[in-house]
């Protein structure tokens, strides 16, 4: 037996969910670039959840659904006060948070379908309502109800920041979830495969994928990003920058890809957005900054961009703090996350890979007073 490091090349699971073919992205057969130029993000989802894109009538009550569930329990959001709101990153109350919303779920360890479809439309609700309650709170601020009128992506900007955002906004961010939503086997879905075919309950996958997006070889990457943009301040700086950490063998967050050699299909849309979102903003300074980073390392180191190195400007464009990257992440890939555990749950085997052993052999145990 011998190891593959990092599992690469394995190929782990069958999965009708998305594929990554010759460097492009579908999800259930439609290419990422139809969708992310005309669905909506609740299209998405219920392409995700059930293999199908709705008709006018399926999506109008699933967005109703959606909405009528965005309500958090008074609980979790007491919880979330009582944290230390000036330290703790949201990525962390987000990951207690999902898993606090366990105990309040009537139906948390019910594994029959309707039930785990029921669940997953009440995270998909919920999480984008812990993310700005957090966010609002930490700001003194009180926590704002979500508008049931409102689309998903105009939702979470209102509650963000307490007023209608300007439609410009809401396509952005519409945009940035639907290209977010889903990524075949990246370590934060393998994580949530992996932990529900113990068959754990659907809290329990999706704290775990949580906490895999939560790192910054992942997810992590993009408010990395921001905080390279941030340190390197002009445009002038971003090459010498870049010089000096690839000397010291750091690696540049946003650049890179286990799967993509070419390039990341989902770039290209979020490096369009960041030019004209930060020139409307007054911040082209930062797309520059990018435009010139990701031409170095594509020449110096030959790696592509991807998705969390654009989207870095694009938040900031939009106002949004920059520890509140990952989460947003987290509330579209929440979508990915639950049509998987809905597949793995649908066709399980426990996942239970072996390990190549290169500890040391024949040991022999010695007492207490002889070591
Ligand atoms: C949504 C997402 O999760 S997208 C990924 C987000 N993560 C990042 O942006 C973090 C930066 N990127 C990386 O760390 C990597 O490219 C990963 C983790 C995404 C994929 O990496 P892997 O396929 O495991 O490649 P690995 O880390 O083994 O790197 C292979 C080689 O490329 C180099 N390399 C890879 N990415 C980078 C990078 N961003 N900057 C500099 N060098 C890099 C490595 O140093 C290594 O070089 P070596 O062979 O000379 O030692
Ligand atoms: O697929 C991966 O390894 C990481 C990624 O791009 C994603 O999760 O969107």
């Amino acid at each position: 037996m011998t190891a593959t490091k990092g599992l690469e090349g394995i190929i782990a699971t069958q999965s009708s969910i998305s594929s990554i073919i010759d460097d492009q992205l579908t999800y259930v057969g439609y290419d990422i670039d139809d969708l992310a130029e005309n669905s909506s993000f609740e299209e998405v989802i219920y392409l995700l959840w059930n293999q199908k894109l709705p008709n006018e009538q399926e999506l109008k009550s699933f967005k109703e659904d959606l909405a009528s569930n965005m309500e958090l329990p008074n609980e979790v959001i007491d919880h979330l006060k009582s944290y230390d709101l000036s330290t703790v990153h949201p990525m962390a109350a987000l990951r207690t948070a999902v898993s606090m919303l366990g105990l309040y779920d009537s139906e948390a360890d019910e594994m029959e379908e309707g039930a785990n479809k029921r669940k997953a439309v009440r995270l998909q609700a919920k999480i984008p309502t812990i993310v700005t309650a957090f966010a609002r709170l930490r700001k003194g601020q009180d926590p704002i109800s979500p508008k049931k009128e409102l689309s998903f992506a105009a939702n979470f900007l209102y509650m963000l920041n307490g007023k209608e955002p300007e439609d410009i906004e809401v396509e952005a961010f519409n945009k940035a979830l639907v290209l977010h939503a889903d990524h075949e086997l990246n370590a934060s879905t393998f994580t949530a495969r992996v932990c529900v075919a113990t068959l754990s309950d659907v809290y329990s996958g999706v704290t775990a994928a949580i906490g895999a997006l939560k790192g910054p070889l992942h997810g992590g990457a993009n408010e990395r990003v921001m905080k390279m943009l941030t340190e390197i301040g002009e445009v002038d700086n971003a090459v010498p920058y870049i010089k000096e950490k690839l000397a010291n063998k750091e690696k540049i967050m946003g650049m890179g890809h286990r799967v993509y050699q070419k390039g990341d299909p989902r770039a290209k849309f979020l490096k369009e957005m960041s030019k004209e979102l930060t020139k409307l903003t007054g911040h082209s300074k930062y797309y520059e900054m990018s435009i010139k980073i990701e031409d170095y390392i594509k020449e110096e180191k030959g790696l592509p961009a991807n998705v969390d190195f654009y989207s870095a400007s694009v938040y900031h464009s939009l106002g949004v703090d920059h520890d509140l990257f990952t989460p947003i992440f987290a509330v579209s890939r929440v979508s990915g996350w639950l049509a998987h555990i809905l597949e793995q749950y649908d066709n399980n085997r426990l996942i239970r890979p072996r390990a190549e052993y290169v500890g040391p052999k024949g040991q022999t145990y010695k007492s207490l007073d002889q070591r």
